[in-house]
């Protein structure tokens, strides 16, 4: 897996699934129109390939390569990780009292082909995810920052953690808002043959 995400982590652990982890340094850059799902599904793909590839120069074992990125979106706004105390409470106070998407892409690379599975040698899925906050007053925004938890997390908040206090509604992947929606990660991981928890349609 191509990522440092802790979330992500505990996420795939909780399939089954055995992975190692790869450090990968992908620019975070949206370019001049392009929409929020394409600008996170071509920061997933990049961080895939970038595994990818470092992979094959380690000389370790082969194995297909998970990417993901996730972003906030509000309007045509996309909300990255907050650079610092300021933005990070406007960041809360915007999404207050209004509904956001969330949207995490998940991508797969493999830099090799086995005998057994063909798929392409990239593909790669959105998860769109709907989240209404309540109102947050600016003290509430001051304390949450305190705590540490939206530093590095997109929007500046956790779903998973003490963040879950903003939320009255979500329509979605719960997973998905957390940084890696199980769903499409499954189909991906059983599209490439990766071993994982099976579940048995019998
Ligand atoms: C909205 C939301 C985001 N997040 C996290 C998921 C991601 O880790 C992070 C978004 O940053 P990303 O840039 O997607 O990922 P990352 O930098 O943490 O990890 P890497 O690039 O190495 O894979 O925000 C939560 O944990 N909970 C939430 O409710």
């Amino acid at each position: 897996m191509a990522s440092q995400s802790p979330r992500r982590r505990e996420l795939l652990a909780q399939i089954g699934v055995n992975y190692e982890t790869l450090r990968v340094d992908v620019p975070e850059e949206r370019q001049p129109g392009e929409s929020p799902a394409d600008y996170v599904t071509r920061l997933a793909a990049d961080k895939a390939r970038a595994g990818g590839e470092l992979l094959l120069s380690s000389g370790k074992e082969l194995a297909p390569v998970l990417g993901a990125d996730t972003v906030v979106v509000l309007g045509d706004q996309v909300l990255e990780k907050p650079v610092d105390a300021e933005a990070g409470k406007a960041m809360l106070l915007q999404l207050a009292n209004r509904e956001h998407q969330v949207m995490t892409a998940v991508s797969f690379y493999t830099p090799c082909y086995k005998q057994d599975y063909k798929p392409d040698r990239q593909q790669t899925m959105l998860s769109v995810t709907k989240v209404q906050f309540r109102d947050i007053t600016a003290a509430e925004a001051e304390r949450y920052w305190a705590t540490g938890e939206p530093q590095d997390k997109a929007g500046g908040y956790g779903i998973q953690g003490l963040g879950a206090v903003f939320v009255t509604a979500i329509e979605g992947s719960y997973t998905g808002v957390v940084g890696l929606p199980i769903e499409q990660t499954y189909e991906l991981l059983t599209r490439f043959g990766v071993p994982c928890w099976q579940a048995s349609k019998e």
